[in-house]
């Protein structure tokens, strides 16, 4: 959460030539609600039920890039829907993410009187789903979303099937 999902998958998106589209915009656009007003209003269960319906039918796409909310490793129905792509694990350390997003009240599960601590718990449960994914990047410090970008795209090769030359 926080970590730069939608702003380098949209600069990946432009470097490849894809379209783009944000899950969580697609949801905020669909229903009329914000994120925080969906998660108040209707709960975290139903937000997930239309996160899962939107990948559901964004993955059938070629040629698009797309970012997700950070909680999409959640449901394993998800996974069949993102291994359509190339999944990307952006990760980087709590302390920069909470630096980030100390201003910035759009986050519904950081609404906590520890938000720091909860970030870390997040991240610790969710680690072992982000690791399901095809590639991995570490943000360094200082590294902008224009670098992180470049560098997603320099270590795609490296995940896809080499050719067999006959
Ligand atoms: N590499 C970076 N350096 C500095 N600021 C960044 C970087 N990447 C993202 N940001 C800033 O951090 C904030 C969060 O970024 P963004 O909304 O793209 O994250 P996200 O992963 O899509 O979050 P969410 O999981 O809530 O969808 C934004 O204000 C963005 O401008
Ligand atoms: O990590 C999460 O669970 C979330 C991340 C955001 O992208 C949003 O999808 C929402 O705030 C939940
Ligand atoms: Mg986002």
């Amino acid at each position: 959460m926080g970590v730069g999902k939608t702003t380098i998958g949209r600069l990946l998106a432009k470097e490849l030539g894809y379209g783009f589209v944000d899950t969580d915009n697609v949801i905020a656009q669909a229903t009329g609600k914000s994120i925080n007003q969906l998660f108040t209003e209707e709960g975290e269960t139903a937000f997930r039920k239309l996160e899962s319906d939107v990948l559901s039918q964004v993955c059938a796409f070629t040629k698009l890039t797309i970012s997700t909310g950070g909680g999409i490793v959640l449901r394993l129905e998800n996974w069949g829907y993102l291994h359509h792509g190339l999944i990307v694990w952006l990760d980087a350390p709590v302390e920069l993410i909470y630096n980030r997003l100390a201003e910035d009240s759009t986050r519904p599960l950081l609404q906590d009187a520890d938000p720091k601590g909860k970030l870390r718990s997040l991240l610790e449960q969710r680690t072992p789903l982000y690791s399901q994914a095809d590639l991995h990047i570490i943000e360094r410090e200082g590294e902008t979303p224009e670098d992180l970008a470049k560098r997603i795209l320099e270590a795609i090769p490296s995940v896809l099937k080499t050719q067999v030359s006959h």
